[in-house]
């Protein structure tokens, strides 16, 4: 017997880091306003990735500003020693790079534990290969397109081979698929066909600064993803 699998759904994932940090929470309610379907949560221990952004205190204190999806994407290494303050804090997935360990499996084990949904992320160097003996345990594959630790950078097109390859490789197991970096609507399309269903974007989301302009950015790439998957919007 043919099992048969219903397509992911199409997410739009505004990275926090873009936004104004000086009105966190305001910005929280503004994506969430503008049509946002998860809010992406971006940590970095200027260890793992040359830069440093917020932790668990900060996720925390935006935790009200929405009933959205929080998305964490943990740039930090060692990351077991912090799961459990990011659960705590709010987060719904908790996301950690297969280059990070010392024990992927064991920190997808402990994500899982907590009751969170638990992803991989996978830099622009890393083969998809990397998640084949962890499958049973994802929840969410996060394919960068740029190196991590900043906003702003240029889209590496490799990315969208790779996802080719995840979504091979996954076949039908109901994960997510996610790229992050350079995400604009000139590529959602390709990416959307290659096999991602869930778009982060910080700068393209970002730009202009209002509610009416994340509403206008925000639709842009949904629209340029919904017509790569065939899907009226
Ligand atoms: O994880 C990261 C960077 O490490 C990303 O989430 C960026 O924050 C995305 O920003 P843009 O490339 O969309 O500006």
């Amino acid at each position: 017997m043919t099992q048969s699998f219903t397509p992911r759904p199409l997410v739009i994932a505004p990275s926090i880091l873009a936004s104004d940090f000086s009105k966190l929470g305001e910005e929280v309610r503004a994506v969430d306003q503008a049509g946002a379907d998860w809010i992406h949560l971006d940590v970095m221990d200027g260890h793992f990735v040359p830069n440093i952004s917020y932790g668990p205190d900060v996720i925390k204190a935006m935790r009200p500003h929405t009933k959205k999806i929080f998305d964490a994407h943990l740039m930090i290494s060692p990351c077991d020693p912090y799961l459990e303050a990011f659960a705590k804090a709010g987060c719904d997935h908790i996301t950690v790079h297969a280059e990070a360990g010392p024990h992927l499996h064991r920190s997808l084990q402990a994500i899982r534990a907590l009751g969170k949904k638990a992803g991989v992320s996978l830099n622009p160097a890393t083969p998809a290969s990397a998640i084949e003996y962890v499958l049973d345990l994802i929840d969410l594959v996060l394919v960068m397109s740029v190196n991590p630790g900043f906003g702003g950078q240029a889209f590496i097109r490799s990315a969208i081979g790779k996802i080719s390859d995840v979504r091979a490789m996954i076949a039908g197991r109901p994960i997510d698929i996610e790229v992050d970096g350079g995400v604009a609507p000139d590529v959602a399309g390709q990416l959307a066909a290659a096999g991602a269903n869930a778009f982060v974007a910080g700068s393209a989301v970002f730009k202009g600064g209002t509610v009416e302009a994340y509403k206008t950015n925000i639709a842009a790439i949904r629209h340029a993803a919904a017509e790569a998957r065939g899907e009226a919007i």
